[in-house]
């Protein structure tokens, strides 16, 4: 059974922080992933902060077995030595994704990271969350932790949808905790899951297309053996859109996760593009160059932008109908219009480059 609604916004334990009512809508078009533990990486960490959306550092899959105290280890180092990092101090909000809760590992992530570094941390990644016990599980530890660390700020969570009964429970998992701050597609260990054929880090494949009919000649007969063109399909649409749907429901925030193929920049930014038309905020960036191509897909266009701002003000109240371009807008057309000039405002509010962008459109 679910908490009564009277004790939902309860915390869960005597002396942590009052639960969230609302999920901050913080801009996060790209949650660039690093391993802290790895040197190099790491070195980078300091010089990153205030160009991204989200660094997260990553505990998880990608951190070998006989690594993952040395990154834990490094994400506390990380953690206490920057001070802007993290969004009560500045632009970059700072991230982990911890192990899996049937790991070795998860328990010590977080009674090590809460104490240690609670305070500078914003969201908690849960990866492989099966259903609602999952995420109360966290919920309840969490707020144990923050009690015993004292903190005054509670820890948001983000669930991965990466097995099958992730999605099978989808509104179950996004509707556990007031916690709940969004979650991701995980498409490779989801593929893995449900048994797809595939071999690949997200995007599209080959022999998932649709072929057009085969010509006929002038008699009428079907040629086919004649050239005919095929369109590539989007493997993860169906699981983009329950995702999205479920996380608009419960006013938290969907994304797209990781895409592997780090030199194919063009099908990266497409499948970027994708999620973010069907209603996603941002994407994980796995190496420098995909933090690029996060930030201008998941920003909206000057265009858009210039358009959404000629229809509300033509729009009036919002009610009703008028002709732009030739085109009808009415009240629903309004508020599409809306989303978008909400998201460029609080982009424009982080980021001065996109600011001079959106301002100069009415310059
Ligand atoms: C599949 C499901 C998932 O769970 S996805 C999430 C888990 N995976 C990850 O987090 C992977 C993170 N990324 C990486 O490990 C690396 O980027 C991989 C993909 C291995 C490529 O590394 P590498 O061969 O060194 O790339 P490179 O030579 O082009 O690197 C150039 C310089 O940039 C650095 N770099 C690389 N990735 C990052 C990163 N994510 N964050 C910060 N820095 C990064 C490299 O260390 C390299 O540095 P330097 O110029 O040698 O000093
Ligand atoms: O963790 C991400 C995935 O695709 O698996
Ligand atoms: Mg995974």
């Amino acid at each position: 059974m679910t908490r009564p609604a009277k004790d939902f916004f309860a915390p869960l334990a005597v002396g942590a922080p009052a639960p969230l009512r609302e999920i901050p809508a913080r801009p996060s078009r790209a949650i660039h992933f690093f391993d802290p533990g790895n040197e190099k990486m790491a070195a980078k960490v300091p010089d990153m902060v205030g160009t991204v959306d989200v660094l997260l550092g990553n505990l998880e899959d990608a951190v070998k077995a006989e690594n993952k105290e040395k990154s834990r280890q490094g994400l506390v180092d990380i953690g206490k030595a920057n001070a802007h990092l993290g969004s009560t101090a500045g632009p970059t909000q700072f991230w982990t994704r911890i192990n899996s809760l049937d790991s070795p590992w998860a328990l010590d992530d977080l009674t090590t990271l809460v104490p240690e570094i609670g305070d500078r941390l914003d969201v908690i990644m849960v990866p492989k969350v099966q259903g609602a016990e999952d995420i109360h599980y966290v919920d309840r530890l969490l707020a144990q932790l923050e009690a015993k660390a004292g903190l005054t700020r509670p820890l948001q969570v983000h669930a991965i949808l990466e097995t099958a009964r992730g999605v099978a429970n989808i509104e179950e998992i996004c509707a556990a905790s007031p916690r709940m701050q969004g979650l991701s597609l995980g498409p490779a260990d989801l593929a893995a899951d449900r048994r797809m054929k595939t071999t690949r880090v997200g995007g599209g494949h080959p022999g998932y297309l649709v072929r057009q009919d085969p010509p006929r000649d002038d008699l009428g007969v079907q040629q086919y053996d004649a050239p005919r063109t095929s369109y590539q399909q989007d493997l993860w649409h169906y699981t983009i859109a329950r995702m999205v749907d479920a996380c608009a429901m419960h006013g938290i925030f969907p994304y797209y996760g990781p895409f592997g193929d780090i030199k194919d920049t063009v099908a990266c930014e497409d499948q970027f593009r994708n999620a973010f038309l069907l209603g996603c905020v941002g994407a994980w960036s796995l190496h420098p160059v995909q933090i690029k191509i996060a930030h201008q897909v998941f920003s909206p266009s000057v265009e858009d932008v210039a358009h959404a701002r000629r229809v509300i003000a033509a729009m009036g109240d919002g009610t009703g109908a008028v002709m732009i371009d030739g085109k009808m807008e009415d009240d629903a057309s309004v508020k599409q219009c809306q989303v978008m000039v909400r998201l460029a405002d609080e982009l424009a509010a982080i980021d001065p480059d996109l600011k001079a962008l959106y301002d100069g459109i009415d310059a």
